[in-house]
């Protein structure tokens, strides 16, 4: 996919994961999801890629969540796990690959918390979420992503962090979605190679087949 809907473009969560129930039924086993992050972790830098190990959803603790309502079980169960959500094995996969391309001093694994958006976090918001253990913010990816292990997909994503979030009261740099936009294209070619060699080996991982697919929004 080119692009993704976004809840604070004023989609509902249905629509907004309904993608991953098409990929479902078009015979989708994997997916891989990229998105643009803002850094929390102090130890990320601008233009790192992070290997989303987990996720908090943060909208959904508020019952905006994309599989309240009557299950389809024709997709899933009523009450998903949702610890392994971010396949282990394809964590490891890219995470060998990253270290092959040389890209090792900037990738990372972490936490990746999704807020509804549209505004940027005040800095009480960002300590907050810091705090609670994410690594780094976004609108987006994990109502998806939760609909998606719903459904039985594997997931893998990747985490472009194209800002570092303010902690910091003393901080005068502001975020904006141009930074966003700009550090996106400048890291673009190299996500690519991450994933155009991803796609070539994932048959090395043993319940992988041929059918994945990417579904990306900045990059
Ligand atoms: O759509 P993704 O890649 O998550 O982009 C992120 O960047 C945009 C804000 O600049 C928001 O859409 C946020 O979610
Ligand atoms: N919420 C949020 N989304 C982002 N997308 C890219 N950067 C950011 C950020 O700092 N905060």
């Amino acid at each position: 996919m080119q692009g993704r809907f976004h809840l604070y473009e004023g989609y509902s969560l249905c629509k907004v994961t309904f993608p991953m129930r098409i990929f479902k039924l078009m015979g989708v086993e994997t997916i891989v999801v990229t998105n643009a992050s803002g850094g929390l972790c102090q130890d990320f830098k601008v233009g790192d890629i992070m290997v989303i190990k987990d996720h908090i959803n943060l909208p959904g603790f508020a019952g905006q969540h994309p599989l309240c309502g009557p299950n389809d079980e024709r997709f899933g169960i009523r009450f998903p796990c949702m610890s392994d959500a971010y396949s282990k094995d394809l964590r490891k996969l890219v995470l060998d690959i990253t270290a092959e391309l040389g890209y090792s001093n900037f990738v990372h694994e972490g936490v990746y918390c999704m807020v509804s958006g549209p505004n940027f976090e005040t800095i009480a918001e960002a300590r907050m979420l810091h705090i609670l253990g994410s690594d780094s913010v976004g609108m987006s990816t994990v109502p998806e992503v939760t609909v998606a292990k719903h459904c039985g997909l594997r997931v893998l994503g990747l985490s472009l962090i194209t800002n570092k979030v303010s902690l910091d009261y003393s901080r005068e740099e502001k975020v904006n979605h141009e930074e966003v936009l700009q550090i996106s294209k400048m890291r673009a070619e190299m996500l690519q190679n991450v994933l155009v060699t991803f796609i070539a080996r994932s048959h090395q991982v043993e319940t992988i087949n041929n059918s994945n697919c990417i579904y990306s929004n900045a990059v």
